[in-house]
């Protein structure tokens, strides 16, 4: 029996319920939405498939729920530069989740940009623990990623993300069977930065690539698959970090981040990887500030 919560009902939010419950992933969701409206929408659609479910809008259920799915807040929208400018608006959006989940012992996988830094903050705020609480986006970096790789002729296998979900990326290239200099390294991760913004432009935000691997993260919790997945973790003492949330390879299983994989990186992704490091740091200061903690 597992129960999976989504806050926030719009794009990102309700493509995730609506995946969970063709695909079998929960026995009872729950959805919520401060628009009242769209949420009722969005639940009588998903009852319209048919299909046997348990859906509830219910906030009191939240506490109850195995995996929390955050999804509330503000998009980019093209005039939006990055996803760290979205911090101000949606640390109080945070905070209302945070104040619905008193005692809550499940785990919380976090979508809502910027992802590292309200990683961060939800853990500190609502008192979860570490391990249980997971930024999203390192998995549709990584798809990205493999996309950039193959359409220049590379074998993908081997390809990881690490750092930032946002300007500082740290894409992994070193496991890559051909060797790559900086140049098209550099290339390759300009790309990645810019990857989403066509797809905002072009149908008012990214659905499709993040809910189809929101849903891989799932899976992974529920299944207990142990598998190694990009995401952002807080970190104690691993590659040398405190006191943030960044990207990096976990093992997801049942108890949520079972393990944080410590890889052998080159020169090039090491100093990637401390701008990431440095930066995060900043922005999660900036949040517990923003927040008043
Ligand atoms: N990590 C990723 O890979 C990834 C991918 C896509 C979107 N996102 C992020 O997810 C967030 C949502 O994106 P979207 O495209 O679904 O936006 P959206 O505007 O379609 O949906 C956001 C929903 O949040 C709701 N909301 C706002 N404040 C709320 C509150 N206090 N309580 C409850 N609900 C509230 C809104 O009513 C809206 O329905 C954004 O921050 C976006 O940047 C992240
Ligand atoms: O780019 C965005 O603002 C949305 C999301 O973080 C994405 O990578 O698709």
């Amino acid at each position: 029996m597992t129960h999976l919560s989504i806050i926030g009902a719009g794009k990102i939010g309700g493509e995730v319920a609506y995946l969970s419950a063709v695909l079998g992933i929960a026995d009872k969701i729950t959805i919520t939405d401060c628009n009242s409206s769209l949420l009722h929408a969005q639940k009588l659609d998903i009852i319209h498939t048919g299909l046997d479910l348990d859906i509830t809008t219910d906030l009191s259920d939240l506490k109850n729920s195995d995996i929390i799915v955050f999804t509330a807040g503000l998009p980019r929208n093209p005039t939006v530069k990055t996803r760290a400018d979205l911090l101000n608006s949606n640390i109080p959006v945070a905070d209302e989740f945070c104040s619905n989940i008193n005692g809550f012992k499940g785990i919380v996988i976090n979508v809502t940009n910027p992802v590292d830094a309200l990683n961060y903050y939800i853990c500190k705020k609502a008192g979860l623990n570490r391990r249980r609480c997971i930024g999203f986006g390192g998995l549709v970096d990584l798809a990205r990623f493999e996309n950039f790789l193959n359409i220049r002729g590379f074998d993908s296998k081997g390809s990881f993300v690490m750092g930032e979900h946002g300007e500082h990326q740290v894409p992994v290239f070193s496991d890559l069977l051909e060797k790559t200099d900086s140049e098209i390294r550099e290339e390759i991760l300009s790309d990645m930065k810019n990857a989403s913004m066509p797809v905002i432009k072009g149908k008012g935000g990214t659905v499709f690539g993040p809910a189809f691997n929101i849903i891989r993260l799932v899976s992974a919790i529920k299944e207990d698959k142990k598998e190694i997945l990009p995401c952002s973790c807080i970190l104690e003492g691993e590659y040398g970090l405190f006191n943030l949330s960044i990207g990096v390879p976990a093992r997801i299983g049942k108890e949520g981040v079972e393990e944080i994989i410590e890889k052998q990186l080159d020169d090039w992704e090491l100093d990637k990887l401390k701008e990431a490091s440095v930066h995060l740091k900043n922005l999660c200061r900036r949040a517990e500030d923003a927040g008043g903690k």
